[in-house]
């Protein structure tokens, strides 16, 4: 299944001709999207509207660093932290998008009764399909503060820290998960309140190949609740 998903997205790359900019704008807008629909912000017990969003190494981080520049269009108030930063153009641009919108970069993780304190949610965009082993630094130790933390975490594609296929029953506990093409196996074991499908981007024939049998998105929406 992690072999599943890195082959779909291979093939969207190659054969499909997209480029990665292109599909992590439409998976970070169902992000930021799925965020708004299950925290709306009339909702929020905290003013202003804080919202943390993590991002790692990866495309998993790419696609929070655009969620967060769309949850500020959306009137939230984003603060990012992004502790190892890939010299790659792409994630210096997505970057530099955040920080001329305004969007605070902390430089720092933050003890997990200040973020308990501050902000009304936390996006988990640290790792997607390609974790693998154990957690290093400094994930370990971001992720042993998010184990503490009471305000609602939404993880994008997957729980960081989780095996892709088989969860991890002493991990992060999501509340809302936001699968991105499909759910991927490790879902199944996911116990909170909002799972999302989005990146609205397969073409059908894709979709046919896998045997994805993805849900009818409602009209123009680019999420899909599926619980
Ligand atoms: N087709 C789609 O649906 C799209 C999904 N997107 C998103 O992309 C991710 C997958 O992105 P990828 O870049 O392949 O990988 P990740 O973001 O999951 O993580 C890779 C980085 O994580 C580091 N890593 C891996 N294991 C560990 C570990 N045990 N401890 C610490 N760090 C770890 C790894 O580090 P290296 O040291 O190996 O460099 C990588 O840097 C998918 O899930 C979606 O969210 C795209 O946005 C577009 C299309
Ligand atoms: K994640």
């Amino acid at each position: 299944m992690q072999e599943e998903a890195q082959h779909i997205d291979e093939e969207l790359f190659d054969e499909y001709s997209f480029s990665v900019d292109q599909l992590m704008e439409l998976a970070g807008l169902s992000c930021a999207t799925a965020v708004s629909k299950g925290y709306p912000l009339q909702s929020l017990l905290k003013s202003p509207p804080r919202v943390l969003v993590i991002c790692g190494p990866g495309n998993n981080g790419g696609d929070g660093l655009v969620c967060a520049r769309h949850l500020k269009l959306f009137g939230y108030e984003p603060s990012v932290l992004y502790p190892k930063r890939p010299k790659k153009q792409l994630f210096q641009n997505l970057t530099t998008q955040c920080e001329k919108m305004d969007i605070s970069f902390l430089t720092e993780m933050l003890e997990a009764d200040v973020i308990d304190e501050v902000y009304n949610l936390v996006v988990d965009a640290i790792f997607g399909f390609s974790f693998k082993g154990a957690v290093r630094e400094p994930f370990g130790d971001i992720l042993s503060q998010l184990k503490k933390i009471t305000v609602p975490i939404a993880s994008v594609d997957i729980p960081s820290g989780w095996d892709v296929e088989n969860g991890c029953p002493d991990g992060i506990q999501p509340d809302m998960l936001i699968s991105l093409t499909a759910p991927k196996k490790a879902a199944s074991h996911f116990k909170g309140r909002y799972h999302f499908l989005g990146g609205r981007f397969v073409p059908p024939a894709l979709e046919q190949k896998y045997q994805l049998n993805l849900p009818q998105y409602p009209g123009t929406d680019c999420v899909h609740q599926l619980n």
